[in-house]
């Protein structure tokens, strides 16, 4: 039955093979944290996959290792076991340099902070990454961007005379605009009001349908990751379950599966 089915007792869900090439895998990827008494295993043994063109949550309770997971796969952090890969990169076989020009090059981000610079237009803001990195954006691919993201008309504003959903549409236009293999969000909608969140997540889902974009977002918001393909769960730093199409209620009666059976033993 499956209300009986304990999450945290399953054995650890593996990677669903979705069709296609995988944007970027763990496999078997563990991360600890620390020494001793003061040992954490963040993640234990993950392995997972995110589908090319594919828009991924990630959810699970505080502390399930959601953070850790994205940091490992964006290479902001470096893993204990296991392998995470961009493409056919395994992130740990390179150098600092090497790492840095790839999440430059390959991975875009998206904070729950805006992270834009208050001295600068919306515009340069979006192109800010690619002048340091020395490159042109493609002219007719930012007009896309902003386009779809609706900000023709906000270029010249500051990001104090943007709104925050606005701001947030910066922020994802900034990282579309390289055309990366990959965009991570963290809680993206996590300072926006519903309706500013409803319109960035529109956005992201669209950037995915129309642009091929691949997006994999941590999120705690079930009507979030309603927008998502696929929602994976995480508990106790392992990966205990998925769902595809997910719809807020499912996601939700699944999250609850996890607090009754999960957390409570
Ligand atoms: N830099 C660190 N040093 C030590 N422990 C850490 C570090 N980062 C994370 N942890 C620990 O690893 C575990 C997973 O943390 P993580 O931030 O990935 O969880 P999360 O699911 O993203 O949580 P939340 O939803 O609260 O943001 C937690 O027990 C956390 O305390």
């Amino acid at each position: 039955m499956p209300s009986q089915t304990s999450a945290r007792a399953a054995a650890p869900a593996q990677a669903t093979s979705e069709a296609g090439q995988a944007a970027a895998r763990a496999t078997e990827l563990s991360k600890v944290y620390g020494q001793g008494e003061t040992r954490v295993v963040a993640l234990d043994s993950v392995s997972v996959e995110f589908g090319r063109g594919r828009f991924t949550a990630i959810m699970g309770p505080s502390g399930s290792g959601k953070s850790t997971l994205m940091h490992c796969m964006a290479g902001l952090d470096s893993v204990s076991a296991g392998s995470a890969l961009i493409g056919d990169t395994e992130l740990s076989s390179l150098n600092d340099r090497q790492l840095t020009r790839l999440r430059r090059d390959k991975v875009g981000f998206v904070f729950q902070a805006f992270n834009l610079l208050p001295t600068l237009s919306a515009l340069e803001n979006i192109t800010l990454p690619m002048s340091i990195a020395g490159h042109r954006p493609d002219q007719r691919w930012l007009e896309t961007v902003v386009g779809i993201l609706g900000l023709s008309a906000r270029l010249d504003h500051r990001p104090s005379e943007l709104s925050g959903g606005q701001q947030q549409r910066v922020a994802v236009a900034r990282a579309l605009v390289s055309r990366p293999e990959i965009i991570f969000a963290d809680e993206p909608t996590g300072n926006l009001d519903s309706r500013a969140g409803s319109e960035v997540l529109d956005f992201l889902r669209q950037s995915v349908r129309e642009l091929g974009q691949t997006v994999v977002m941590v999120t705690h918001d079930p009507a979030a990751a309603a927008y998502a393909d696929r929602v994976v769960l995480l508990a106790d730093g392992r990966l205990t379950d998925e769902l595809l199409d997910p719809t807020a209620e499912r996601v939700l009666n699944r999250m609850r599966l996890f607090d009754t059976n999960g957390r409570a033993s």
